[in-house]
């Protein structure tokens, strides 16, 4: 696993952006086939979304060939609720950009069939190919995606009840009633994430310092479902310095001098935004 820090937010938005943008330009210096990106909604990829916009803006990516698969959607509200996933997407991101709608995948919360529905969403990243990278965020118990503590680190794309917490936590984006907010939602599973090429988790604010820590610092456990990215093999976090607030002063050192020295790696063997580069000072073999 590699670990990257930031300052703060902003800081962290910058860096993901720009690794989304070389991933993305990378892939199609080798290959027509599309880009399966996976992506997250919340506060944390905020900055990411803006800073993808303006890379868009400035002609240094194109999405038209990039195909996407959300993480996750409430049950029980329409589409066109303001605080469903589908308005955050097409809001935060996809508005401002040139993907075709029609690559545009995210669960379908007021299917009529919801087992249906989480079947077909894994079939259809499995038709495409697969996710070459995964974006996600964390609720503050370590949850990815609507995976909350107790999830089987094995599980797929399912109707998850969700944890009073993160009713509570999500309760900011119902005009602070819990009771606004929706008690289920479709999401994709740990190992649906798992079997992405490629998982870059982003971790913000002191909330999530915790999570991190044992992310980081603990075993994988199904009650921090993050952690399963131990066992992945390219697996990348971003955090800024608030998230860090738990962890050992130890660890902070030794992913920042990892990184430090994989800096000087790339700049020497020019391999900076090469799909190898993530390979490269990576603090355990693969
Ligand atoms: N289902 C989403 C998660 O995918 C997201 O990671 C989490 C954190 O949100 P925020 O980034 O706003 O803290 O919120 C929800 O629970």
């Amino acid at each position: 696993m590699r670990y990257i820090i930031r300052e703060d937010p902003s800081a962290v938005g910058e860096y993901a952006a720009d690794y989304i943008v070389k991933r993305i330009n990378s892939h199609f210096q080798k290959t027509d086939r599309p880009f399966v990106l996976g992506l997250p909604t919340g506060s944390s990829p905020l900055k990411t979304y803006e800073n993808l916009i303006k890379a868009y803006e400035r002609g240094l990516v194109s999405f038209k060939n990039v195909i996407t698969f959300n993480m996750d959607e409430y049950v029980g509200i329409p589409k066109s609720h303001p605080e469903s996933y589908h308005s955050f997407m097409w809001k935060h991101f996809f508005s401002h950009i040139d993907i075709d709608p029609n690559n545009v995948h995210i669960l379908d919360g007021e299917s009529k069939n919801l087992l249906e529905e989480c079947d077909r969403y894994e079939e259809s990243i499995r038709s495409c190919g697969g996710v070459d990278l995964f974006v996600s965020g964390i609720g503050s118990d370590g949850h990815i995606a609507f995976n909350e503590p107790g999830s089987s680190l094995s599980s797929r794309t399912r109707i998850k009840t969700l944890a009073y917490d993160t009713i509570l936590a999500n309760s900011r984006f119902f005009d602070n009633d819990i009771e606004k907010v929706p008690r289920m939602a479709l999401t994709v599973g740990v190992a649906t994430v798992m079997d992405a090429r490629e998982v870059m988790v982003l971790i913000t604010g002191h909330s999530k310092a915790l999570a991190l820590a044992k992310c980081i610092e603990e075993g994988m456990n199904h009650m921090n479902t993050v952690s399963c990215i131990q066992n992945h093999r390219n697996a990348l976090i971003v955090s800024d310095e608030d998230a860090t607030l738990e962890l050992k002063v130890k660890t902070v050192r030794y992913f920042k001098g990892i990184e430090k020295v994989q800096t000087e790696i790339e700049h020497i063997y020019g391999l900076h935004g090469s799909s190898s580069s993530s390979q490269i000072g990576s603090p355990q073999p693969k």
